[in-house]
Order: C-alpha cells, then structure tokens, then sequence
C-alpha cells in the first residue's frame, strides 16, 4: 500500500499561552509496515496524529500518503484514524450500519458491505440495527474500526485505540488491529503509551520527546539498543517484559522536573533530564546550547543525541537529514 510521509511537520496552537506541540517531524511509515510512536504524555503523539487528518492546526509542512499530499486526497479516504475513545468517536443518534455506510465511497451496496464489515471486525451483523449505547467499549472499537475500513484506506491511525478499554477485552482489539493490518496491508502509525503493545505491533519505532523525534528504527533495534537516553530511561522505567501490562509514567524517566511545552529548553531539548548530559557531566556543555537534529526514517536507527556515538551507537543524525 502507500508510505505515508511526515515531511517536517509543525503543529502550533495558538492564544498568547501559545505552544508549538509538534516542531518540524518527519517521519515515514512504510508501504505496508506498522511504526510505533511512543513517548510520555504530552510529548505530541496525538497532534502528529491529528495533523494527518486535518484536525490538527498544521502551521508548516505536509503530510504525503503515496506521495499525494493529504489535503488533497478525496475527502482524506485513504487515510482513516480511530482514536481513544469509542465513546466519542461514533455518533450515540446514528445506528452502527449508518455510521459505517456513512464512511462508504458511493456506489457500494451499502447493506451487504456493512455486514461484510461487522463480520470482519467479529462483530454480528444484526448489530447493524443496534446504537452505540447498546453496545460494550470493545464492540465500540470494533465499529470503529470497521468505520475506517469502509473508507477501503491505505493507512491507518490508531491513536491509544485500546487505553480506555477493560483490560479483558484490549488483547481481542489489539489482535484484531493486527490481523486487519495485515489482510489489507494497511501502512499504520500505532500511537500508544504501552511498550508491550508497541513492542507486539511494530516493524519500527519511534520516540517522541517535546514535540521532536529523538529516535527512530526497526522495532527490535531501538528496543533492544535504545541509542538516545530518552529511549533508554523509558524502557529502563518500563516493568520488565515478566511484568503483565505497564504503561510509561510520565515524569518517571529522570528526577528532573516534566518540562514546560510552552518554554522548551535550549540545545537539546532532553539535557535538564538526561542521566548522561551536562548537568552530569562537564565534558557535555555542548547539549547546552546546540540542538541535535531530528529525523525518522526509521528503516535506519538513528538518534538526536550528540553523544549517541560515544555510548558506543551509529552516530547522530544531522540536521536536515533527508527521510
Ligand atoms: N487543542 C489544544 N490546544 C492547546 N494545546 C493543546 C491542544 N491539544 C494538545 N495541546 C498541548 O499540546 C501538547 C501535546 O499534546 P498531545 O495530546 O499531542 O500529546 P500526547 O503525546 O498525545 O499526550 P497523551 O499521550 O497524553 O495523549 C501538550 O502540551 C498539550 O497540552
């Protein structure tokens, strides 16, 4: 199916507390390929997302899907996002079979592809009928879910799609998500909190920290040889893989205070936290004052961090790398 391109994205939000929630991303999921986007709350995952689908205020850059800058995709079709909350996501007035065929390109038999969809999903057909009240969180999801296939995408957004779901019911949605991904082979960005989910998920991950990618790479690279700090201290404050299910507790990375969004700290945006900068060590003034770059093109492990190199990794990609 069809890459989809971050290409130097920003994402401010206006008002005089103005924030610049995403600062110039770029990052590529591959054709067919499932990258994990993982940081702590407020980093920017959701406005990257949102950027894509326009719900986001994008103020520089573009987001290409098969090298077609979204904004002018039909109707943004073949990009289709499902999001946290199944509660929110569906219209409570519209039956389940409206809300589907609603997202369905015209001249489609709309009866028979609505309940070709509730099966997909393992959803009865005779849900059709039903309003999202009558329905659990996870059969939500799964609507939601099927509300995005009926678009036939090429990419797919799942932001935190199974964080407010019971525990019981998460692994049949994650499982289902995956096996959809693969049947259709949909290019996804698979936004959640949880290591082990991203961990199940990805061809590649990438670490968002202050609206910045600080490092991106195949999945089993970055979790298994984080190259940027940010990246070691999440999985080091990760459970280990014996504990069930953990989620990244903001603030847990180091004892230095969550930094304020609104006043990002100059040079790297990480050194007031980082276990092995300036403030550690003297030989790391320059984490000061120059920002290393950030990039993702994550079929290549790289890492905004001057001193990814000495820790004994890849060298530091550059500013301006190209994706
Ligand atoms: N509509 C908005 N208006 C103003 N600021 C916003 C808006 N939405 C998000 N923000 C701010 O932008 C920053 C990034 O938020 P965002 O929700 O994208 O982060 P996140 O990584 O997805 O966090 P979470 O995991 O908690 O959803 C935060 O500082 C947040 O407070």
């Amino acid at each position: 199916m069809s890459e989809l391109v971050f290409d130097s994205v920003s994402v401010r939000y206006g008002g005089r507390r103005g924030l610049t929630a995403v600062d110039g991303v770029s990052l590529t999921v591959p054709a067919g390929k499932v990258v994990g986007l993982v940081g702590e709350s407020g980093s920017g995952k959701s406005t990257l997302a949102r950027a894509a689908v326009g719900l986001s205020p994008v103020s520089a850059g573009r987001v290409l899907l098969g090298g077609v800058d979204v904004r002018k995709l039909p109707r943004r079709r073949p990009l289709q996002m499902v999001f946290q909350d199944p509660y929110s996501s569906l219209n409570p007035r519209m039956t389940i079979g409206e809300s589907i065929a609603e997202a369905m390109p015209r001249g489609t038999d709309r009866r028979a592809e609505v309940a070709r969809l509730l099966e997909l999903v393992n959803l009865d057909p005779e849900r059709a009928t039903h309003l999202p009240g009558q329905l659990s969180g996870g059969q939500r999801q799964r609507v939601a879910l099927a509300r995005a296939l009926a678009g036939r995408p090429e990419a797919l957004i799942a932001d935190e799609i199974t964080s407010a779901l019971d525990v019981s019911v998460q692994g049949a949605v994650l499982n289902l998500v995956r096996s959809v991904q693969r049947q259709f082979d949909l290019s996804m960005l698979f936004i959640s909190h949880n290591l082990a989910v991203i961990r199940y998920l990805s061809d590649f991950v990438a670490v968002m920290y202050l609206g910045r990618i600080v490092e991106a790479g195949p999945a089993a690279q970055v979790l298994t040889d984080p190259q940027h700090p940010y990246t070691r201290d999440l999985l080091d404050a990760a459970p280990s893989a014996h504990k069930p299910l953990f989620d990244l507790d903001p603030g847990a990375t180091a004892d230095a205070e969550p930094p304020d969004p609104h006043h990002p700290p100059a040079g790297c945006r990480y050194h007031p936290r980082c276990p092995v900068g300036p403030l550690v060590r003297s030989d790391r003034e320059i984490c000061l004052r120059a920002d290393p770059a950030e990039d993702a093109a994550p079929r290549k492990h790289a890492a905004a961090c001057h001193f990814s190199e000495s820790e004994g990794h890849e060298p530091a990609i550059s500013q301006g790398a190209s994706v």
